[in-house]
């Protein structure tokens, strides 16, 4: 199939490459002159495992370009929609303006029987709305949302959990049947819904997930008042099968492009559809979240007795999580501009997210190694958990430093062995 995708972020760029492994012809579609430059040389804007050699096979055997020009439509018959819904300034509610303005563009393009498929995260009602404006060019609209996880982006779009096709018709269904055919032969289960239960399926998701990181957090605050350990009681809770293991992990937070503004924007969507009160554990889950941030800036403070002013700190790892150059909302960055913001010497290393960094907080120091960020530190502050921090060697690392105090804020290192180098550690929720 021939297919279009406006907006090639972190979510439409790796879903315009994925569909050319799904067998499909691809144009990407966006504003940003410079995205598109760096895509149409085969280099992805941001750090995604196996993007770049994605891109590059994909380019290489034409099934994949890119354009500023979203004439260059022309001739596809599936649109999909993936542009940025970030928070709104005054903070109330998602910021639906680009997810209009990219329809309003397609719109002259589209033709009788063409598809537009949502993936932006949406409130719920957004799609019903759209669907108007497209059904009156003989085009009609599903709702697609994405559940991808960036550093396993590539993975996630071509072999998803499930399928959740919003749809307002049979055929509808059938186009996307099309579209995702591999994966729907790999036997994908796919829930078909109505626009509304589409949309809400992903902001539940998130909610959910945002949720279960906060219940662990919340559990820290508790064990850490009497020295319980977080990170066995998470274990232990984990291996219920109800509850699961995964997103049990207790620490500095969740961040990132999506869990903090989706849950964000739900509440404010509930509100605006007098249901706040179904939806206000959401502002808890946000208030727990914030605060593990707060308590890492406290250990900090406490560890020069709080007087941070000029003293050394090394921050390792800036991105929300590891394996992304992401630094929306990313904790880590927080904690290393409020620290700095207290007078603190603050120097961070991050492997990827160190440009990204730069760009929008010049007034942070930047070493080029993990080695280089802990040389001469009086704290040293775990905040992302890259592979080689947890690989690094608790011995070596303390004839790095000025002082071997440790706070692991993502509970990754063995605190066993850093004490027996002669480290103070400190973890969150765990002794
Ligand atoms: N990043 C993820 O992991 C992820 C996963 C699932 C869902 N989502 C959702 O997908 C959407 C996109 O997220 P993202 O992280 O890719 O955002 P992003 O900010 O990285 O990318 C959005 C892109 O849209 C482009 N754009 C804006 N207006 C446009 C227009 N009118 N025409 C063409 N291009 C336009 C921007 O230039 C930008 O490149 C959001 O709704 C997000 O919640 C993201
Ligand atoms: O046990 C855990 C698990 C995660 N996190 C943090 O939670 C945040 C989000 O992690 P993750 O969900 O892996 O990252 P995203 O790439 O933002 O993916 C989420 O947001 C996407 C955008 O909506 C969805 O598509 C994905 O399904 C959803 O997992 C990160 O800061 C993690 O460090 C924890 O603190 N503890």
């Amino acid at each position: 199939m021939k297919m279009s995708v406006i907006g090639c972020g972190y979510l439409g760029a790796v879903h315009a490459a994925a569909m050319t492994s799904l067998g499909h012809d691809v144009v990407g579609i966006d504003v940003d002159p410079e995205k598109i430059a760096s895509l149409t040389r085969g280099e992805a804007p941001f750090f995604e495992p196996g993007l770049p050699e994605l891109l590059t096979a994909s380019m290489a055997s034409g099934q994949l370009r890119f354009s500023t020009d979203i004439a260059d439509v022309a001739g596809c018959t599936v649109h999909f929609v993936a542009v940025g819904t970030p928070q709104r300034r005054d903070g109330h509610g998602a910021d639906l303006t680009y997810v209009d303005a990219a329809v309003e563009a397609l719109l002259p393009h589209l033709a009788p029987g063409d598809l537009v498929v949502g993936k932006s995260t949406v409130p719920v009602g957004t799609a019903g709305r759209l669907a108007v404006d497209v059904a009156a060019t003989g085009a009609e609209l599903a709702w697609n949302p994405e559940f991808l996880r960036e550093g396993f982006a590539v993975k996630d779009t071509i072999e998803p959990d499930r399928l959740v096709y919003g749809v307002a018709s049979e055929r509808a269904r059938q186009v996307l049947d099309e579209v995702y055919a591999v994966a729907v032969a790999a036997g994908t289960p796919v829930v078909e819904t109505d626009y509304a239960t589409a949309e809400l399926v992903k902001t539940a998701a998130n909610a959910f997930l945002a949720t279960k990181i906060s219940f662990i957090n919340a559990m820290a605050e508790i064990t850490e008042v009497v020295g319980a350990d977080i990170t066995l009681l998470a274990d232990a809770i984990g291996h219920d099968a109800r509850i699961g293991r995964k997103f049990l992990n207790a620490g500095i937070g969740f961040g990132g492009g999506c869990l903090p503004k989706d849950i964000r924007a739900f509440t404010a969507r509930a509100e605006e559809l007098g249901r706040g009160e179904s939806v206000s554990f959401l502002k808890e889950v946000d208030a727990i979240n914030l605060r593990r941030r707060e308590r890492v800036i406290d250990l900090t403070v406490d560890a020069f007795d709080g007087r941070p002013h000029g003293r050394r700190v090394a921050v390792l790892g800036l991105s929300f999580k590891p394996h992304s150059d992401d630094i929306r909302d990313s904790p880590a960055l927080d904690v290393a501009v409020r620290l700095h913001g207290l007078g603190a010497d603050v120097v961070s290393y991050d492997p990827e997210a160190m440009a990204n960094a730069r760009r929008l907080h010049p007034q942070l120091t930047y070493a080029d190694s993990a080695e280089k960020a802990l040389a001469g530190a009086e704290v040293v502050l775990l905040v992302t958990e890259w592979p080689e921090f947890r690989a690094l060697d608790p011995v070596a690392a303390a004839a790095l430093v000025d002082r071997p105090v440790l706070i692991d804020g993502r509970n990754v290192l063995d605190p066993v062995a850093w004490r027996a180098a002669g480290w103070h550690v400190t973890g969150l929720g765990r002794p």
